[in-house]
């Protein structure tokens, strides 16, 4: 029986073949970040308040200018392929059906045109984000740009930790193929004589390693959509952002993918949200498995959060109803979150709701 996200990813790791999981699963080498993104939760815990009539409560926000059903969207993520026949364009008609919006990362299976039309044809109105990196080929990146905006994207998603892959032992081991058999409309143009190479590869001979925030004024000439900037964790990155006139940051550390051993994204939050100010929207991702943890970053001062790995083991496990069964895993715990804890709407989920653990068991408010 699937109740929670830890059932979906067993049952979703048992139906992909190893190399996958590993590629799916593991962090950057020791693997420290990866299992940090998820157990930093636990040191936060929920001070409920009672008798508050939540017999009428509201989980819907505003994201990109549209209401999406609660502060979930899906994080971008490549080879979607891998995970089910129909990669991103399943996720995307999911996400149309329950009426969240989906970050499309560069490397899709599927081009961005064609992922953002099975979401329409199902009938939702989500919005689109385009993740992008920075490319050496300053050319093929304003191409991706124009054919994201003109498929319909509100917004870019620069990710900004990753100017080299992170250094994935799991992955090497297992001898994953990522390339083999499938390909990449948004980035393969030419590539055809390097069907060969490896996943760090492929991604040094594309992808800048001297990108810089002089990047943010490019990427304004060249596209009206929203530029985000994915990949923060720090108060003077959220500064940078803000003085290099970006509309949000997506605190993240690419799901412990990048570089181990940074600080797990609920922690680094605060700091990120206290620089922000309200200037720029601050969102977050890595390691959300549950309603309370959405709740307990909504808490922290994140607008809305993102999910990677459920989405990918949504899709594993039975395609579009896969990542639709996950999304409904997510809404209905968090909307049971938010009346338990006596919170009507998405505003009334504020720091006093939360209390944090120390390492000596000591209960602090915040
Ligand atoms: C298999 C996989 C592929 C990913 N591909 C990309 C990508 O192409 N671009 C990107 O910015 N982030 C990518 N990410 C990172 C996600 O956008 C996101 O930051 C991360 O998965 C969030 O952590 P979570 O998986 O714990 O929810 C990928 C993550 C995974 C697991
Ligand atoms: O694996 C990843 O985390 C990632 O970002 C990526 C990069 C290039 C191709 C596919 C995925």
């Amino acid at each position: 029986m699937i109740l929670s996200i830890a059932d979906l990813e067993a049952a979703a790791s048992g139906k992909l073949p190893d190399a996958t999981q590993a590629f799916f699963n593991s962090g950057a080498t020791n693997q420290i970040t990866v299992k940090e993104n998820s157990s930093a939760f636990s040191k936060y815990r929920i001070r409920p308040r009672v008798l508050r009539d939540v017999s009428n409560v509201q989980t819907e926000i505003d994201i990109l200018g549209k209401s999406i059903t609660f502060p979930l969207c899906m994080s971008p993520a490549g080879v979607q392929a891998r995970a089910h026949p129909e990669g991103e364009l399943a996720t995307s008609r999911a996400c149309s059906q329950k009426n969240i919006h989906m970050g499309v990362s560069s490397f899709a299976n599927n081009s961005v045109e064609d992922i953002i039309s099975a979401g329409r044809n199902v009938g939702g109105q989500i919005n689109y984000g385009m993740q992008l990196y920075t490319m050496q080929d300053r050319e093929a990146e304003k191409e991706i740009i124009a054919r994201a905006e003109g498929a319909g994207c509100k917004a870019i998603f620069l990710t900004a930790d990753s100017p080299i892959l992170g250094l994935r032992y799991h992955e090497k081991r297992s001898n994953f193929k990522i390339f083999d058999g499938i390909s990449f409309p948004m980035v393969e143009n030419g590539w055809e004589d390097k069907k060969t190479q490896s996943h760090d590869e492929r991604f040094i001979s594309f992808n800048s390693d001297s990108h810089s925030w002089d990047e943010i004024a490019w990427l304004r000439s060249v596209t009206k959509m929203e530029i985000w900037i994915k990949g923060v964790l720090t108060a003077e990155d959220v500064e940078m952002a803000i003085e290099s006139g970006c509309d949000g940051v997506i605190v993240s550390n690419h799901g412990g993918r990048q570089l181990d051993d940074v600080v797990p994204t609920i922690d680094a939050l605060p700091e990120c949200v206290k620089a922000a100010q309200g200037r720029i929207r601050v969102h977050v991702d890595g390691g959300i498995r549950s309603g309370a943890d959405i709740f307990k970053a909504l808490a922290l001062g994140a607008e809305c959060c993102w999910v990677g790995r459920p989405m990918l083991w949504g899709l594993a496990y039975d395609g579009q109803n896969g990542v639709e069964l996950m999304i409904d895993i997510l809404y209905q715990e968090f909307r049971r979150c938010m009346q338990l804890a006596g919170c009507r709407t998405v505003a009334d989920i504020t720091p006093d709701r939360l209390a944090r653990i120390g390492s000596d068991g000591s209960m602090s408010r915040l």
